[in-house]
């Protein structure tokens, strides 16, 4: 039987890294094969491009495309094959993430993302899209907290990921079957608890 195909999504800092793993050992307890992976990422070339596209200043087109081509590769050598062998797939981010920060940040025009998504994966979309959200400000506060180094988004202004934000929210809006939001201005024990749930719903 094939596997299932989760993402994680949410702006930066949502905290949605912090519980993949988690998931996928408490799916692992219920005796399911799991890959975790990431996008931008996930293969060689993947990796090769998501350091590009996390550094460079490029057109927004061409940094759609390439989002879109890591997607091809990472769905040609890895995602699918894993679903076809039954194996259920974790992954950070996935097309939503497009929508979201291309789409919803930057303008790119929403026919040409749908064109993109049906050219690379028409027939697949993730059974179940988490989509972690919580306030910008809160958001900030963590990646601060984090003491890490911004990459190319994460150093865009307030306005930008407020227009993410909201882009994610509409897109769940609009695919309330495939996308459940998870209040993630809480206590990690609490966010966890809300993911437990889910997971009971989806193994069962
Ligand atoms: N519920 C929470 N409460 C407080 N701090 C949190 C919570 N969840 C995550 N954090 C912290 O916030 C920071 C960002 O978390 P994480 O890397 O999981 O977010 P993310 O959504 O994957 O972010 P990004 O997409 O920017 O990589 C980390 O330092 C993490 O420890
Ligand atoms: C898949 C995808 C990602 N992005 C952006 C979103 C994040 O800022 C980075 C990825 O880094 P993270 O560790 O997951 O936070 O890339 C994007 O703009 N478009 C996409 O399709």
């Amino acid at each position: 039987m094939r596997g299932k195909f989760i993402t994680f999504e949410g702006i930066d800092g949502a905290g949605k890294s912090s519980h993949v793993e988690w998931l996928a050992e408490t799916l692992r307890q219920r005796g399911l094969s799991v890959l975790v992976t990431r996008e931008p990422g996930g293969t060689a070339l993947g990796e090769k491009l998501r350091e590009l596209l996390l550094s460079e200043a490029m057109h927004l087109e061409t940094e759609t495309l390439l989002m879109f081509a890591a997607r091809r590769e990472h769905l040609a050598q890895r995602i699918e094959p894993a679903l076809a062998r039954g194996e259920w797939v974790i992954c950070d981010r996935f097309s939503d993430a497009t929508w979201a920060y291309q789409g919803g940040g930057r303008g790119l025009d929403k026919a040409k993302f749908l064109a993109l998504e049906r050219w690379v994966h028409e027939h697949l979309q993730p059974d179940l899209t988490l989509l972690f959200d919580l306030p910008l400000e809160v958001a900030r506060e963590r990646i601060v907290l984090a003491n890490r180094v911004l990459d190319k988004f994460e150093q865009e202004r307030a306005d930008f990921h407020e227009r993410v934000r909201q882009a994610y929210l509409e897109r769940a809006h609009a695919n309330p079957s495939r996308m459940r939001v998870i209040g993630a201005d809480d206590s990690l024990e609490n966010i966890r608890k809300q993911l437990e749930v889910i997971a009971s719903s989806i193994c069962s």
